[in-house]
């Protein structure tokens, strides 16, 4: 809807009224194309102004209305409308303009911002391209470079970013409405012609074949395969080379290339996955609307390794006093200079003071007697853990959340040493904790429902995209990163080789294939983990059962290169080799290939070719397959979890949408097949058998991903 007022006699109104965002559904396009008839049509309205009610200008196009039977005026002319318009139509941006929010401000022909406005063209995020003349306006408004910048990153730049670039004529710390007001009456009359931003020259750098060569290979290496980043590189050269009306067309046409391409889907399927798990709830009937978070001022961090900086660095950052505790003296000196370097860092690119003060450090765990809430990140040790949760539990006031960023330990084993078990709760960050957006929160048998709703506040305080899960060895990430770790194994055994495994990991957009990315962490965190659960065989067997374990089949070859202290880039071999410790280009190493060849002949294995379609199959449908019995556990709420924290945290290409979605998108009848397959041929590998709700939902008649929390609620089987 669009609302319509007349003010200081002469200048029309027009307010786009669509909670919360504004966005341009059918009915707010139909109000602002009757409200520009109204005001263009009564002969005292000299002006005339667009703005957005409740501090928001515009979100852009009606997410939701996608895939749906779109109805009512199309966005092209109506902003074109505006634009031809005789009278001046000045854009009153507060909050934001984005999308097509944006579009319509360029239709307008002056824009006055509020200084808190943030401005952009995020259609690359879902898929798509700026689609209502944006890749044509933007360009001939702010040069080229600065638009393909812009429209290729989906970026939102600050009121005073825009005013630099151009895209904005004046920014704004007052009502913004009545500055646009004031402006559009001493622009009454004025000719337009140099404001019609469609009817002006597309500038062009001298080396314009260059600049756009440059930018579609800077594109194709960041897009990984997706589709929309080359597509707007594509649209931005026709606003360069075409007349307008011609660049609308190229505009048109490969829009409507990407609106119905499964990437659009999948990258709009997680657009809104991640606002869905901040509606969490547990299988105990704990809900994100009625369990309180209760505030924290001051928190602490026990154990400053490479997490326990990151974590401390994340809290200060967002303004909380944090308590960072270390025993060691040594590793407390250089954590000190480690967490002040970050934090010194991350002010400087934020153009904010570094938030030195907000730290105290100590080397005794009696520092955080008064603190709301301890997170413990030391070592990947249970007993370590215990002795610490014992001694917190005993030190800490009452009422103090006991967190850990274990990654995968029992919260419910912990919890049990302290007095209060429903004060524990699991933050399970992700390294570099600072940077990367996801955090699990896991509750455990006995987490109150507070303790559960304040680790998500603290979560989205300090930025990150926080999912509720369950309590299970791995949570949700490792656990299923397990299987496609053990798939990966079993087909360098089978033949392969870690750069045939990463280039078609790679190829279908993983940010790192299996092996680098095992290089980059460390072979021997995954090592210490399975030694510690009796995984690892005490000395390097040769007889049948060097490969299996507990009737299952199991690859020890991490093991084996762990024994060679081949840990990765660490020190400088590990899948791959490295020019030295350190090192960060992976090489093919041929010492690993003659050991692949050694380990099969040792185990009686034959080395057979394996094509693209295996690799992908086996670890896809081994991850996707983990995810369903996780779903069916309760472990994650709804496939949206999985996917949000596979994509956040495990480098999952965000326009394949995710494991759950993918699983969808490929048809859930064929991965159940697929798995079938598989498992046949390795009956010894209990991953690759189809777990049940997998089979119910296809037996249901593989029902579309938003109806799959229905399937699992049903108590019954459908077989
Ligand atoms: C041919 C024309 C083509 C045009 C192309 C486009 O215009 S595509 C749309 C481009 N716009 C965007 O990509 C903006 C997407 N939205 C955001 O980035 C953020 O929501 C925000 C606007 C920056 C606000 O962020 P904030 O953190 O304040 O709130 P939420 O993200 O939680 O959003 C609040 C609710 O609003 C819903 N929502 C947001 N934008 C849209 C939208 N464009 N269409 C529909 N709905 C939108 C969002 O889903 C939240 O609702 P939930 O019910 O919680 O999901």
């Amino acid at each position: 809807m669009a609302l319509y007022t007349r003010v200081s006699g002469s200048v029309g109104v027009i307010t786009l009224q669509n909670p919360p965002v504004n966005a341009l559904s059918a009915a707010v396009r139909q109000g602002i194309v009757d409200m520009m008839d109204r005001a263009l049509s009564e002969p005292e309205v000299k002006s005339v102004v667009i703005c957005g009610q409740n501090g928001k200008f515009c979100g852009g196009a009606d997410i939701k209305e996608f895939g749906t039977n779109m109805s009512g005026p199309a966005l092209i002319p109506l902003i074109d409308r505006i634009e031809s318009a005789a009278k001046p139509v000045v854009a009153a941006i507060e909050g934001i303009a984005l999308g097509g929010g944006l579009e319509l401000a360029l239709g307008c022909h002056y824009r006055i911002a509020h200084s808190k406005a943030k401005l952009g063209l995020p259609e690359v995020s879902l898929g798509l391209l700026p689609g209502a003349g944006g890749t044509q306006r933007l360009p001939r408004l702010i040069s080229i470079p600065a638009a393909l910048e812009l429209i290729t990153t989906g970026r939102h730049v600050t009121a005073a970013e825009a005013l630099q670039l151009g895209i904005v004529d004046k920014v704004t710390d007052r009502n913004t409405l009545d500055e646009a007001v004031k402006f559009a009456l001493s622009v009454a009359g004025k000719s337009l012609d140099l404001h019609r931003i469609s009817t002006n020259p597309c500038p062009h750098p001298p080396d314009v074949d260059a600049v756009f060569e440059t930018a579609m290979q800077r594109v194709r290496q960041r897009a990984r395969g997706a589709l929309a980043p080359v597509a707007c590189v594509q649209a931005v050269r026709a606003a360069a080379t075409l007349p307008y009306a011609h660049g609308m067309e190229r505009e048109r046409e490969l829009f409507k290339g990407l609106f119905t391409s499964g990437q659009a889907r999948a990258l709009q399927y997680y657009f809104f996955a991640q606002r869905a798990v901040g509606r969490w709830s547990t299988p105990g009937g704990a809900r994100w609307d009625t369990s309180k978070p209760r505030p924290v001022r001051r928190a602490a961090v026990i154990g400053l390794g490479t997490m326990g900086r990151g974590i401390t660095v994340a809290l200060a950052q967002a303004g909380l006093s944090v308590v960072a505790v270390e025993t060691n003296e040594k590793q407390l000196t250089e954590a000190k200079q480690g967490v002040s370097d970050m934090l010194e860092r991350g002010a400087r690119r934020r153009g904010v003071p570094p938030a030195l003060d907000k730290v105290i450090y100590s080397h005794k765990i009696q520092a955080v007697a008064d603190v709301d809430l301890v997170i413990e990140a030391v070592f990947e040790d249970m007993e370590l853990k215990k002795a610490i949760f014992q001694q917190l539990s005993a030190l800490c006031k009452p009422g103090t959340f006991l967190c850990t960023n274990t990654s995968g330990l029992d919260i419910d084993e912990l919890a049990a040493q302290t007095q209060n078990p429903e004060l524990v709760v699991g933050m399970h960050f992700f390294a570099p904790a600072h940077v990367m957006k996801l955090l699990e929160v896991v509750y455990g048998q006995k987490s109150s429902p507070q303790a559960v709703a304040t680790a998500m506040q603290i979560g989205s305080k300090i930025g990150k995209v926080s999912v509720a899960v369950g309590n299970c060895r791995g949570f949700v990430g490792n656990r299923i990163l397990k299987p496609y770790l053990e798939q990966a194994f079993f087909l360098l055994e089978e033949g392969a080789t870690p750069e045939l495994v990463d280039k078609v990991l790679e190829e279908f957009g993983f940010a790192m294939g299996v092996f680098r990315m095992s290089d980059l962490s460390g072979l021997d965190v995954g090592w210490r983990v399975r030694k510690a659960i009796g995984l690892v065989a005490p000395e390097a067997l040769t007889g049948p059962y060097a490969r299996v374990r507990e009737g299952h089949r199991y690859s020890p070859l991490g093991d084996l290169l762990c024994e060679q202290v081949r840990f990765g880039q660490k020190t400088g071999r590990g899948w791959y080799q490295y020019d030295k410790p350190g090192g960060r280009v992976a090489k093919p190493d041929p010492w690993l290939h003659r050991f692949l060849e050694e380990y099969r002949a040792q185990h009686g294995l034959v080395a057979r070719r394996i094509d693209h379609q295996e690799v992908l199959d086996r670890c896809l449908y081994a991850l996707i397959n983990e995810g369903f019995r996780i779903l069916e556990d309760g472990i994650a709420a709804g496939p949206e979890d999985i996917d949000v924290i596979y994509v956040l945290g495990y480098g999952w290409p965000q326009h394949r949408g995710g494991p759950m979605f993918y699983a969808g998108m490929v048809g859930l009848n064929k991965v159940l097949e697929r798995l079938e397959h598989y498992h046949q041929v390795h009956p010894d590998v209990p991953n690759l058998q189809p777990c049940s709700l997998l089979r119910k939902l296809v037996a249901s008649g593989s029902p579309p991903i938003n109806k799959w929390r229905e399937v699992i609620k049903k108590p019954h089987s459908q077989l």
